[in-house]
């Protein structure tokens, strides 16, 4: 079989060396460079199949090299090693293009298994952000790339009569023009219906794209929602599309409005009166013809009486409401949502657990699901994970669920998992303890694997180096 060619790049000859070993012993070609610059000669001379590079290197830093590596073959996937405490450079690494980022100390068997995951994937899909790089045809790419991910997503409909009122109103607004704002908690699922309502439009075989405005970072979140042009700042070497470009002819999706900063909004403020946007650096309008829908779990009109959110926007938006409701609130649909996540999971894990035990039912029917859909849909997979017979037990449960559904007194549960009465119950305590038996359960499950860990956990495997960090868990 043909070997793989992996380039590391890093001014670390030890890093280097260790890495180089490593995957040569698993069977990949390695080419080390020092430099950025000599990483790129390498890359325009020969071909690589994948790229890690440092962050920091002498001569270039991981924002310039990603531009650079994307400009000689916009394909190839980039893991880039960042320092521990960069999260902020690791989320815009992952804007600018990256495949994946690793926090230091490395665990060369960690970045294994991000380089195979990244070379089985097709190619289509590791180009995360062809916009990056202009072309119209590029352009086409990702659009494909946008509407093959949603084919692959299945909705459940609730039936209950708040949900079929919900979806009267999605199928009411969708096929218009309107501007819609989704109000709900986090993981009530308003990007679903987002979603939904895309689909539902003649939009709908042009893009969605999500832009989830409070994880943009304030210095690029202009260019990232209007695009920029060449040389307008130190870094922008090439003109770049924003997410408005991005969804011309089809739909806008803008989650946690809430969160966009003042300058941003009055932007926004003119798309939605002339339908016409200016890139960074630019001198002309371009005009966009985009369907946008926002979501919210904050009350705008708070925001708007604080001065934070503007009101003009706040008028033009509300053109057409949908409220979702909190689990908690909707649990005659609980039943139907359960199947679904089972069957998904199921799947998923290759697994044949067919539903919960009575007890399991009547834990689920007390829990308050502070993260609501996003949480059942966590608490079905890990549960399934864990099932050894055909029906989900209650020791298969996620512990936050037993702890939180414990010290909320319910009668019903009998939990065996009680909280010392000698333990504190201040909520940081019980949250820090719940955790830490959680992530130990799972990574002991996922044989240590980070990867697959915070997968199980829902969360990004940043995320767990944080917890891993801040409960000292992490190895030495
Ligand atoms: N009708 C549905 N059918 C199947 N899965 C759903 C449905 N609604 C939501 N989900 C799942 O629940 C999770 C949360 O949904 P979603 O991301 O849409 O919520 P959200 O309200 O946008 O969350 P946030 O405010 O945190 O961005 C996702 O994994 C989604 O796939």
């Amino acid at each position: 079989m043909k070997k793989h060619k992996i380039l590391i790049i890093d001014d670390d000859v030890d890093i280097c060396m260790l890495l180089k070993r490593f995957f040569e012993r698993n069977n990949y070609d390695v080419k080390v460079a020092f430099k950025g610059a000599e990483g790129i000669e390498f890359l325009k001379n020969q071909k690589a199949d994948i790229v890690l590079t440092d962050f920091r290197l002498p001569d270039k830093d991981g924002f310039q090299m990603i531009e650079a590596i994307k400009n000689v073959n916009p394909n190839i996937p980039v893991i880039v090693i960042t320092g521990y405490s960069d999260v902020n450079q690791a989320v815009k690494v992952i804007r600018l293009g990256a495949y994946e980022y690793v926090t230091k100390p490395i665990y060369p068997e960690e970045i294994l298994l991000l380089v195979q995951d990244a070379l089985s994937k097709p190619k289509t899909d590791l180009v995360e952000n062809e916009e990056l790089n202009e072309g119209e045809g590029k352009e086409e790419k990702s659009e494909t790339k946008l509407r093959e991910s949603n084919e692959n997503e299945r909705f459940f409909l609730p039936t209950s009569s708040s949900a079929k009122n919900t979806q009267r109103l999605i199928n009411l607004v969708a096929p218009t023009n309107m501007t819609v704002v989704i109000l709900g908690e986090s993981g009530t699922g308003k990007e679903v219906v987002a979603r939904m309502i895309h689909e539902g439009s003649a939009r709908k075989d042009k893009a969605f794209v999500p832009v989830d405005c409070g994880a943009l970072p304030q210095e690029l979140a202009s260019s990232e929602l209007f695009g920029h042009v060449k040389g307008a700042f130190t870094g922008a070497t090439s003109d770049k599309k924003g997410s408005f470009e991005i969804a011309n002819g089809g739909t806008l999706f803008l989650d946690e409005i809430g969160n966009l900063s003042y300058e941003n909004q009055v932007k926004l403020l003119r798309v939605l009166q002339e339908r016409v946007i200016r890139k960074v650096g630019s001198e002309r309008d371009t005009p966009v013809d985009v369907r946008i829908v926002v979501a919210t779990n904050e009350d705008l009109k708070i925001a708007m009486q604080k001065g934070t959110f503007r009101e003009d926007i706040y008028y033009r938006i509300n053109e057409f409401k949908i409220e979702l409701k909190p689990l908690r609130e909707s649990k005659e649909d609980l039943s139907g949502f359960v199947q679904f996540f089972l069957n998904n999971a199921n799947n998923e894990l290759d697994k044949f657990v067919e539903g919960l035990e009575e007890e399991v039912w009547e834990i689920f029917n007390e829990y308050s699901w502070p993260g609501n859909l996003r949480e059942l849909k966590n608490a079905i997979k890990l549960s399934v994970l864990m099932a050894e017979n055909k029906l989900i037990s209650k020791s298969n449960l996620p512990i936050d669920i037993l702890n939180l559904q414990s010290l909320s007194g319910n009668k019903n549960a009998h939990s065996d998992v009680n909280i010392d009465k000698k333990k504190s119950l201040n909520l940081k305590d019980v949250t820090a303890e719940a955790e830490t038996a959680a992530i130990l359960k799972v990574l002991s499950i996922a044989n240590n694997n980070k990867t697959k860990a915070a997968d199980i956990l829902g969360v990004d495997r940043k995320t767990l180096y944080n917890k891993l960090n801040l409960y000292g868990l992490l190895e030495e």
